[in-house]
């Protein structure tokens, strides 16, 4: 058992890996944030301040708003858990780099959230004003959300028939990635994780024969788009100058030149042969395809429609399955008990879709660590379109962003007895206990269990994340021992504002298994 470890950032690490993804952008990105920080405090002092009655924290006078940006930046845990302990449970905001964040903290205000219309409290708007998509990517991306539909329909519902391919994929990039040695070898679980993650998340979205997810080029586009993201999101203040960034359009032009030619190739056979024609790819890019329309059909934007999806689906995914490897590493007995649920699963079913939700060990250990350690401090944030009040009478004024606080829901002793402390089997102790429960399975969400978010605008791409998450760990499980690297340490996770990310400098240390 251990505690929490949330920490700052931590400077002295080296910047870019010897064999990993150059994480160059994302510190010199973190420079350029100090500099930005400087002029913070201002903007948002001299704004006039419709939420003066909504407590802040830290204070409304210049200096306690520059200090509490700066601690918004690099410590943002301490600040939410500050304003919850301040304010008892009131809604309450925090200074972002030139607005304030509306943060809500208790489950029934996050239920007030889910149930407000989607006119008044907009989950699009958010995302679009924090990563600048439609700006970005081409208005149609967020006013024609077709690709949603294909996540939502077609992807989940065949996942128990992607499952073969997306088998074939994790034990080919465990191959590549990770092969099996009979000595320790230490590996830096980050950027390798991040690699078979891509790799087996393309093999569903664009299929074979050639798996674009396997070619470092188009991998390092889709991650240095999501470092560019999060500078959007916490670097830029004017979408002008986010466009004046080379990375992303360097990004699409470099995933284009991989998609191109498998999107022309599928083109002219559906142009000859019809929708249904012969040896159809059966994946998300050809479900995509049948789906788009007019200038929707074009390579640039099929491309930008796939970059979005991995931008979604990749860094999520990998960042909770270092999070649950780092434990893992860290905790190893709870490597015996979950290789006896696997092997007895396996032996019953084979590897199947159906053989996952069966493992209900490594569910609950997978379930546990994205309680633990969240990969974003904040869920649920939605841009208000309306003005909005909440039933405790706090007004909320149109324009602002809101959020729940994850940390502090996801450490709430009611909900979670001994809440700091994780307990891997914490969610397969109680489902023992109910029949037929599947309310604790580690895709369904709750107010009380927003890492995937919760209501209709909860993830969609949640079904395909707990599958991988949990095949690629039953793999290595059963064919790996694990430890921690670097003298037995568990790994700080880093924090940049309400994002958390997995040490990308720490080594977990693998070989085959021997017992
Ligand atoms: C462990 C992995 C993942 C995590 C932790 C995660 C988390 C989230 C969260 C917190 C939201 C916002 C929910 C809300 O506002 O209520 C979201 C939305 C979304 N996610 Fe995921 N996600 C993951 C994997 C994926 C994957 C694999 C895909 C694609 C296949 C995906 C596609 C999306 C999309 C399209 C949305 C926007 C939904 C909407 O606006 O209605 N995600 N995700």
């Amino acid at each position: 058992m251990f505690s929490t470890n949330f920490s700052s950032l931590n400077y002295s690490r080296p910047p870019l890996l010897n064999d990993g993804f150059p994480l160059t952008s994302l510190w010199t990105g973190s420079a350029l944030l100090v500099v930005l920080l400087a002029c913070s405090g201002a903007f948002i002092v001299f704004k006039p301040d419709p939420y003066a009655h909504i407590p802040a924290v830290g204070g409304t006078n210049i200096l306690s708003v520059y200090l509490t940006v700066k601690k918004f930046y690099f410590n943002c845990s301490d600040l939410l858990a500050a304003g919850y302990d301040k304010y008892g449970g009131r809604i309450y905001r925090i200074p972002d780099i030139d607005y304030w964040h509306i943060i809500v903290s208790r489950p029934d205000q996050t239920e007030e959230l889910r149930k407000a219309p989607e006119d008044v409290m907009s989950s699009t708007s958010f995302f679009d004003a924090t990563f600048f998509f439609s700006y970005l990517m081409g208005p149609t991306l967020v006013s024609n959300m077709y690709h949603m539909k294909i996540i939502r329909s077609q992807l989940t519902k065949n996942l128990s028939v992607l499952f073969d391919d997306l088998q074939d994929e994790i034990h080919a990039a465990l191959d590549d990635i990770i092969p099996l040695s009979d000595d320790w070898t230490p590996i830096y679980a980050s950027p390798k994780v991040t690699e078979v993650v891509a790799r087996v998340i393309n093999r569903v979205f664009v299929g074979l024969p050639i798996n674009i997810g396997r070619e470092p080029e188009y991998l390092k586009a889709n991650i240095d788009l999501v470092i560019f993201g999060m500078s959007c999101a916490y670097l830029y203040d004017t979408s002008l100058v986010a466009k004046s960034l080379t990375t992303f359009s360097k990004s699409v032009n470099t995933a284009a030149k991989y998609l191109g030619p498998i999107i022309k190739e599928r083109q002219d056979k559906m142009d000859e042969c019809g929708h249904d024609y012969p040896g159809k790819p059966f994946d998300a890019l050809s479900w995509l395809m049948e789906e788009a329309v007019g200038q929707e059909r074009s390579v640039a934007n099929l491309t930008k429609r796939v970059l979005a999806l991995n931008f979604a689906a990749v860094n999520t995914t990998s960042a909770s399955f270092t999070f649950a490897l780092y434990t893992l590493a860290a905790e190893p007995y709870y490597l015996q008990p979950m290789r006896e649920e696997i092997e007895r699963v396996i032996a019953e079913e084979g590897w199947t879709k159906t053989a996952m939700t069966k493992m209900h060990n490594l569910d609950s250990f997978l379930k546990e660590s994205m309680r633990f350690n969240m990969g974003d401090l904040t869920s649920f944030s939605r841009m208000t379109l309306k003005e909005f009040t909440f039933s405790d009478g706090t007004f909320i004024p149109k324009g602002c962003i809101i959020s729940a606080t994850t940390s502090l829901i996801h450490y709430d002793e009611e909900k979670y007895p001994d809440s700091k402390h994780f307990d891997g089997f914490r969610f397969a102790k109680i489902r023992a206990q109910k029949r037929y429960d599947t309310s604790n399975q580690l895709e369904n969400t709750s107010p009380e269990y927003i890492p995937f978010g919760h209501g209709r605008h909860a993830c969609p791409g949640r079904f395909l994340a707990a599958t991988v998450l949990k095949a690629v760990m039953a793999y290595i499980i059963l064919n790996y021992d694990v430890k921690l690297g670097d003298e037995g340490v568990l790994p700080k996770n880093l924090f940049v504002g309400t994002f958390c990310i997995p040490d990308p400098t720490a080594k977990v240390m693998f070989r085959r298994r021997r017992s």
